[in-house]
């Protein structure tokens, strides 16, 4: 038996590791339970290479676009497996900031080994028995395959398993499209591969603001995907010649292809963590059941990341870890609103979404929301560049705080801190037009819409009313 520690972790992903690190740093005995390799899905199946692979793609599309800038466009030829060795490269650049090396430096142990809870103050791992004050469950989620007949069968490619291709699919269809089938959908398409995208929804990325799925599909369509919406797959078979699809919902019946990459959603890694046993419940969906300081059902245990269902996303992967760490071993004073959080999805154009989308405010606000709505076309940025279909799309409260924004542009990513600044203080979008922004830069276009705001304000009759007393007033004197 080992000597209790104030926090033992399982999983080493990226909420594991921050939980780690913020608790090492606060002089804790820690300890993190690691079963594959410290760094998780962020790092070596999901947002590194996913972006790593996107970049490559994004080269080879300027290379064909470079026409409208007056030099001459060329078809790449693309090294499929010297991509995936500079995607392998960025992820062992990134790779010690994970390891196990930097959690020791940080004052946490690492285990290697499978944990199961034996109890609801005992951890354990191949036969080992951890004690601890307060346990934090961060064993991430899994790609979940849908129930299609002979799926399983035709080997699907899943985020899991990409990064394993040796060449490129010929014929590639993706199944899903969130984010994770436009992300790799597009760079696919972009490298060379034949994409068909299969979404079930009426539009892609059904969790955005419908113009953003518009402005997606339409760039899809031009790198040549072929974007299938309100398409399921009903069966899968193999056959000589690949792999046959039958769909329902589009005019196409059948779809060949050679290989089929499963982006459906996700499911917990819950399985034969011993939960019972600690009396952690799960909720309808099958997640860790938390409450908004983490806390799960037994009060010594906390749960982060994607395996409590929230929005899985890295940085609410660490944010969670953070807040469960000094939760468990400080106060439990700190809480995660999920209404705040902002994301980005990495197609070409961005989409950058916080906070509420128009619908979500209407339902929650009423009649009181206002939309303020800037086209891209005017922002010297994006004309520049010849890149002028995107938007700044700001949702207001009846006072102009901001609730959420969606903004779709090449560096959308970017352009979205300081939105998700007021977000996150209630704040307004005019609160922004006294801040001088750097010309001409992306972050034009979101001082263009707080200074549309401000402006709008002072056209407000008892603005009006004072300005034209003033101006009465000084023309006299
Ligand atoms: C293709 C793709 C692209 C993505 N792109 C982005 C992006 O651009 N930006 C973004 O913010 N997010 C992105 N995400 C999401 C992001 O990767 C996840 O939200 C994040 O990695 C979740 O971190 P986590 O710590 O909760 O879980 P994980 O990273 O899954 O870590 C959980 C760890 O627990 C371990 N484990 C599980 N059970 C046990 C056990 N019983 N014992 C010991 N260890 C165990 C696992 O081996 C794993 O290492 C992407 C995801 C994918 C798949
Ligand atoms: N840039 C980023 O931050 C980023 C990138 C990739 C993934 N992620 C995270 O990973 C999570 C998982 O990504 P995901 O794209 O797998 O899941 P998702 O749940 O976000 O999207 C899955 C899509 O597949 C569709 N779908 C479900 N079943 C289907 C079926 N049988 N046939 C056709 N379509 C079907 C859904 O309608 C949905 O649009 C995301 O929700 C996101 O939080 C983030």
């Amino acid at each position: 038996m080992t000597r209790g520690y104030d926090l033992a972790i399982v999983g080493g992903g990226t909420a594991g590791i921050i939980a780690a690190k913020t608790a090492g740093g606060l002089g804790a005995r820690v300890v993190l339970v690691e079963r594959d390799r410290t760094g998780g899905d962020c790092l070596w199946t999901g947002c590194v290479p996913s972006k790593s692979l996107i970049a490559a793609a994004r080269a080879a599309q300027a290379m064909r676009a470079a026409g409208r800038f007056g030099i001459t466009p060329v078809e790449p030829r693309v090294d499929f497996a010297a991509v995936m060795t500079h995607v392998r490269r960025a992820i062992e650049r990134i790779e010690p900031v994970d390891s196990p090396r930097a959690l020791a430096v940080a004052g946490a142990e690492v285990i290697a080994g499978t944990a199961q809870f034996s109890g609801p103050e005992e951890l354990r791992v191949d036969g080992r028995s951890l004690r601890f004050r307060y346990a934090l469950i961060a064993a991430g989620s899994a790609p979940a395959l849908p129930p299609v007949p002979g799926l399983a069968e035709v080997e699907p490619l899943t985020s899991d398993s990409v990064w394993d291709l040796a060449e490129l699919p010929e014929r590639l269809v993706v199944l899903g499209g969130g984010p994770i089938g436009c992300e790799l959908g597009q760079a696919f398409a972009r490298l060379g591969a034949d994409v068909t995208l299969i979404e079930a929804d009426g539009r892609l990325v059904p969790r955005e603001e419908p113009q953003a799925s518009i402005a997606l599909s339409a760039t899809l369509s031009a790198d040549g995907v072929r974007v299938l919406t309100s398409t399921t797959v009903t069966k899968a078979v193999r056959h000589a010649d690949g792999i046959r699809l039958e769909l329902s919902g589009h005019d196409l019946d059948v779809l060949d292809a050679d290989r089929v990459l499963v982006a459906t959603g996700r499911r917990p890694r819950t399985a034969g963590l011993g939960l019972e046993r600690a009396g952690v419940r799960l909720d309808e969906r099958g997640y860790v059941a938390v409450d908004a300081k983490l806390r799960t059902s037994n009060r010594r245990i906390y749960a982060a990341g994607d395996v409590t269902g929230a929005p899985a996303f890295t940085h609410v992967a660490g944010m969670h870890g953070s807040i469960a760490a000094t939760n468990a071993l400080l106060v439990p004073a700190r809480r995660i609103d999920h209404d705040r959080i902002p994301w980005v999805t990495f197609t070409d154009p961005e989409i950058a979404h916080v906070g509420l989308t128009e619908a979500q405010a209407r339902h929650r606000h009423g009649g009181a929301v206002r939309v303020r709505l800037l086209r891209h076309e005017h922002v010297d940025r994006a004309v520049v560049e010849d890149d002028t279909d995107g938007f700044t799309h700001v949702v207001l409260d009846a006072k102009g705080r901001v609730l959420g924004a969606t903004i779709v542009a090449p560096r959308a990513g970017e352009m979205l801190a300081e939105l998700a600044g007021l977000v996150a203080r209630r704040g307004r979008l005019r609160d922004l037009a006294p801040v001088i922004h750097p010309y001409p830069a992306w972050s034009d276009a979101v001082w263009n819409a707080a200074v549309a705001e401000a402006g709008e304000a002072l056209h407000a009759p008892a603005m009006r009313r004072l300005t034209g007393a003033l101006l009465r007033l000084r023309r006299a004197r």
